[in-house]
Protein backbone atom coordinates (compact mmCIF):
# COMPACT_ATOMS: atom_id res chain seq x y z
CA UNK A 1 0.00 0.00 0.00
CA UNK A 2 1.31 3.56 -1.22
CA UNK A 3 1.40 6.43 1.19
CA UNK A 4 -1.93 8.11 1.74
CA UNK A 5 -1.58 11.47 -0.19
CA UNK A 6 -2.68 14.98 0.97
CA UNK A 7 -4.30 17.68 -1.14
CA UNK A 8 -2.78 20.68 -0.35
CA UNK A 9 -5.12 24.11 -0.82
CA UNK A 10 -6.87 26.60 1.03
CA UNK A 11 -9.35 27.04 -1.00
CA UNK A 12 -12.66 25.44 0.35
CA UNK A 13 -14.08 25.58 -3.59
CA UNK A 14 -11.35 24.13 -5.12
CA UNK A 15 -11.67 21.14 -2.67
CA UNK A 16 -15.20 20.48 -2.95
CA UNK A 17 -14.52 20.15 -6.89
CA UNK A 18 -11.95 17.87 -5.74
CA UNK A 19 -13.78 15.56 -4.34
CA UNK A 20 -16.90 15.52 -6.55
CA UNK A 21 -14.81 14.98 -9.66
CA UNK A 22 -11.97 12.34 -8.04
CA UNK A 23 -14.24 11.01 -5.34
CA UNK A 24 -11.39 9.38 -3.76
CA UNK A 25 -11.63 9.32 0.16
CA UNK A 26 -7.97 7.54 0.42
CA UNK A 27 -6.61 11.22 -0.53
CA UNK A 28 -6.45 13.40 2.67
CA UNK A 29 -6.82 17.17 3.00
CA UNK A 30 -5.23 19.87 4.46
CA UNK A 31 -5.35 23.60 4.56
CA UNK A 32 -2.06 25.66 4.22
CA UNK A 33 -1.67 28.90 2.53
CA UNK A 34 1.79 28.19 0.94
CA UNK A 35 3.79 30.84 -0.12
CA UNK A 36 3.57 30.93 -3.80
CA UNK A 37 6.73 32.61 -5.46
CA UNK A 38 5.83 34.04 -9.21
CA UNK A 39 6.99 33.10 -12.36
CA UNK A 40 6.03 31.13 -15.19
CA UNK A 41 2.48 29.11 -14.70
CA UNK A 42 4.55 25.37 -14.60
CA UNK A 43 7.29 27.29 -12.14
CA UNK A 44 4.70 28.51 -9.74
CA UNK A 45 3.24 24.90 -9.49
CA UNK A 46 6.56 22.77 -9.33
CA UNK A 47 7.47 25.46 -6.42
CA UNK A 48 4.10 24.73 -4.70
CA UNK A 49 4.31 20.90 -4.93
CA UNK A 50 7.55 20.92 -2.91
CA UNK A 51 6.92 23.86 -0.51
CA UNK A 52 3.64 21.35 0.48
CA UNK A 53 5.71 18.14 0.34
CA UNK A 54 7.95 19.88 2.65
CA UNK A 55 5.52 20.89 4.82
CA UNK A 56 3.01 17.47 5.04
CA UNK A 57 6.49 15.54 4.92
CA UNK A 58 4.54 13.10 2.73
CA UNK A 59 3.10 12.93 -0.77
CA UNK A 60 1.45 15.86 -1.65
CA UNK A 61 -0.65 17.17 -4.43
CA UNK A 62 -1.03 20.86 -5.27
CA UNK A 63 -3.55 22.84 -7.97
CA UNK A 64 -2.64 26.25 -9.43
CA UNK A 65 -5.45 27.86 -11.08
CA UNK A 66 -4.43 30.74 -13.58
CA UNK A 67 -6.94 32.60 -16.10
CA UNK A 68 -5.05 33.79 -19.12
CA UNK A 69 -6.29 37.20 -21.43
CA UNK A 70 -5.45 36.24 -25.27
CA UNK A 71 -5.28 39.82 -25.60
CA UNK A 72 -2.73 40.66 -22.79
CA UNK A 73 -0.24 37.70 -23.44
CA UNK A 74 2.40 36.52 -25.35
CA UNK A 75 3.94 33.12 -25.24
CA UNK A 76 5.76 32.57 -21.59
CA UNK A 77 4.16 35.37 -20.44
CA UNK A 78 0.46 34.45 -19.77
CA UNK A 79 -1.54 37.54 -17.89
CA UNK A 80 -3.20 38.23 -15.78
CA UNK A 81 -2.64 34.29 -15.65
CA UNK A 82 -1.42 33.43 -11.74
CA UNK A 83 -2.31 36.61 -10.56
CA UNK A 84 -6.03 36.70 -10.81
CA UNK A 85 -6.37 35.88 -7.79
CA UNK A 86 -5.17 39.49 -6.99
CA UNK A 87 -7.01 41.33 -9.65
CA UNK A 88 -9.95 40.29 -8.16
CA UNK A 89 -9.09 40.85 -4.90
CA UNK A 90 -8.40 44.52 -5.57
CA UNK A 91 -11.13 44.98 -8.35
CA UNK A 92 -13.41 42.40 -7.49
CA UNK A 93 -14.83 40.22 -9.94
CA UNK A 94 -16.80 42.76 -11.47
CA UNK A 95 -14.17 44.77 -12.18
CA UNK A 96 -12.06 42.30 -13.80
CA UNK A 97 -13.53 42.43 -17.78
CA UNK A 98 -12.56 46.26 -17.27
CA UNK A 99 -8.92 45.03 -18.43
CA UNK A 100 -10.17 44.33 -21.62
CA UNK A 101 -12.14 47.24 -22.26
CA UNK A 102 -9.81 48.60 -25.26
CA UNK A 103 -9.87 45.24 -27.01
CA UNK A 104 -12.11 43.44 -29.16
CA UNK A 105 -10.77 39.98 -28.51
CA UNK A 106 -12.30 38.77 -25.31
CA UNK A 107 -10.75 35.22 -25.71
CA UNK A 108 -9.41 34.08 -22.46
CA UNK A 109 -8.54 30.35 -21.08
CA UNK A 110 -8.81 29.31 -17.67
CA UNK A 111 -5.67 27.27 -17.01
CA UNK A 112 -5.64 24.77 -14.08
CA UNK A 113 -2.29 22.83 -12.78
CA UNK A 114 -2.01 20.09 -10.57
CA UNK A 115 1.10 19.34 -9.11
CA UNK A 116 2.57 16.11 -7.71
CA UNK A 117 5.43 15.78 -5.12
CA UNK A 118 6.24 12.54 -3.51
CA UNK A 119 8.67 14.25 -0.90
CA UNK A 120 10.66 17.64 -0.55
CA UNK A 121 13.64 15.81 -2.65
CA UNK A 122 11.68 14.58 -5.69
CA UNK A 123 10.78 16.39 -8.49
CA UNK A 124 7.48 17.35 -9.09
CA UNK A 125 5.17 16.00 -11.81
CA UNK A 126 2.74 18.29 -13.38
CA UNK A 127 -1.04 17.96 -14.74
CA UNK A 128 -2.78 20.31 -17.11
CA UNK A 129 -6.26 21.44 -17.78
CA UNK A 130 -7.35 23.95 -20.23
CA UNK A 131 -10.85 25.38 -20.84
CA UNK A 132 -11.34 27.64 -23.58
CA UNK A 133 -13.86 30.87 -23.10
CA UNK A 134 -14.40 34.27 -23.23
CA UNK A 135 -15.14 37.18 -20.62
CA UNK A 136 -18.20 38.85 -20.61
CA UNK A 137 -18.73 42.47 -19.35
CA UNK A 138 -21.52 41.72 -16.95
CA UNK A 139 -20.57 39.11 -14.14
CA UNK A 140 -23.71 36.19 -14.30
CA UNK A 141 -23.61 34.02 -11.61
CA UNK A 142 -26.52 31.80 -10.12
CA UNK A 143 -27.44 32.53 -6.28
CA UNK A 144 -24.84 34.41 -4.19
CA UNK A 145 -22.24 31.97 -3.91
CA UNK A 146 -19.32 33.24 -5.97
CA UNK A 147 -16.03 31.29 -6.87
CA UNK A 148 -13.48 33.16 -8.16
CA UNK A 149 -14.00 34.57 -12.10
CA UNK A 150 -16.77 32.12 -12.69
CA UNK A 151 -19.36 34.86 -13.22
CA UNK A 152 -17.20 35.85 -16.14
CA UNK A 153 -16.09 33.06 -17.79
CA UNK A 154 -18.00 31.74 -20.68
CA UNK A 155 -16.71 28.55 -21.66
CA UNK A 156 -16.45 28.00 -25.48
CA UNK A 157 -19.94 26.64 -26.90
CA UNK A 158 -22.09 26.90 -24.10
CA UNK A 159 -24.23 30.02 -22.99
CA UNK A 160 -23.97 30.52 -19.28
CA UNK A 161 -21.20 31.56 -17.37
CA UNK A 162 -19.63 28.88 -14.95
CA UNK A 163 -21.12 30.64 -12.20
CA UNK A 164 -24.69 30.23 -13.89
CA UNK A 165 -23.87 26.80 -15.03
CA UNK A 166 -25.01 23.77 -12.59
CA UNK A 167 -22.40 22.69 -10.59
CA UNK A 168 -22.04 18.89 -12.05
CA UNK A 169 -21.88 20.60 -15.72
CA UNK A 170 -18.86 22.85 -14.73
CA UNK A 171 -17.17 20.04 -13.02
CA UNK A 172 -17.28 17.75 -16.80
CA UNK A 173 -15.79 20.70 -18.69
CA UNK A 174 -13.50 22.53 -16.54
CA UNK A 175 -9.57 23.19 -16.76
CA UNK A 176 -9.42 21.30 -13.16
CA UNK A 177 -11.75 18.23 -14.58
CA UNK A 178 -9.49 18.23 -17.32
CA UNK A 179 -6.21 18.15 -15.34
CA UNK A 180 -7.72 15.98 -12.99
CA UNK A 181 -8.58 13.56 -15.67
CA UNK A 182 -4.62 12.99 -15.97
CA UNK A 183 -4.50 12.59 -11.89
CA UNK A 184 -6.66 10.09 -12.06
CA UNK A 185 -4.95 7.90 -14.73
CA UNK A 186 -1.62 8.32 -12.80
CA UNK A 187 -2.97 7.56 -9.15
CA UNK A 188 -4.00 4.46 -10.99
CA UNK A 189 -0.31 3.68 -11.70
CA UNK A 190 0.42 4.58 -8.52
CA UNK A 191 -1.68 1.93 -6.46
O1 LIG B 1 -12.65 26.91 -11.00
C1 LIG B 1 -12.52 28.12 -10.73
N1 LIG B 1 -13.43 29.04 -11.12
C2 LIG B 1 -13.31 30.35 -10.83
N2 LIG B 1 -12.29 30.86 -10.09
C3 LIG B 1 -11.35 29.97 -9.67
C4 LIG B 1 -11.41 28.61 -9.98
N3 LIG B 1 -10.36 27.98 -9.41
C5 LIG B 1 -9.64 28.93 -8.81
N4 LIG B 1 -10.25 30.14 -8.95
C6 LIG B 1 -9.77 31.44 -8.44
C7 LIG B 1 -9.40 31.41 -6.98
C8 LIG B 1 -8.25 32.37 -6.90
O2 LIG B 1 -8.75 33.71 -6.85
C9 LIG B 1 -7.55 32.18 -8.24
C10 LIG B 1 -6.55 31.06 -8.24
O3 LIG B 1 -5.51 31.24 -7.32
P1 LIG B 1 -4.84 29.97 -6.62
O4 LIG B 1 -3.57 30.37 -6.01
O5 LIG B 1 -4.81 28.84 -7.61
O6 LIG B 1 -5.94 29.57 -5.53
P2 LIG B 1 -6.04 29.83 -3.95
O7 LIG B 1 -4.90 30.67 -3.49
O8 LIG B 1 -7.41 30.32 -3.65
O9 LIG B 1 -5.94 28.38 -3.34
P3 LIG B 1 -4.59 27.49 -3.06
O10 LIG B 1 -4.42 27.45 -1.59
O11 LIG B 1 -4.89 26.12 -3.63
O12 LIG B 1 -3.45 28.17 -3.76
O13 LIG B 1 -8.58 31.79 -9.15
MG1 LIG C 1 -2.99 30.25 -3.92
Amino acid sequence: MSRPITFVTGNANKLREFQAIVGDDSILNQKVDLEEIQGSIDEISRKKAKAAAKIINGPVLVEDTCLVFDALSKPGLELPGPYIKWFIDSLKVEGVPKLLAGFENKKAQSVCTFGYCEDAHSEPILFKGITEGTIVEIPRNKGDQVFGFDPIFLPDGFDQTFGEMDKSLKNTISHRYRALVKVKDFLKTRK
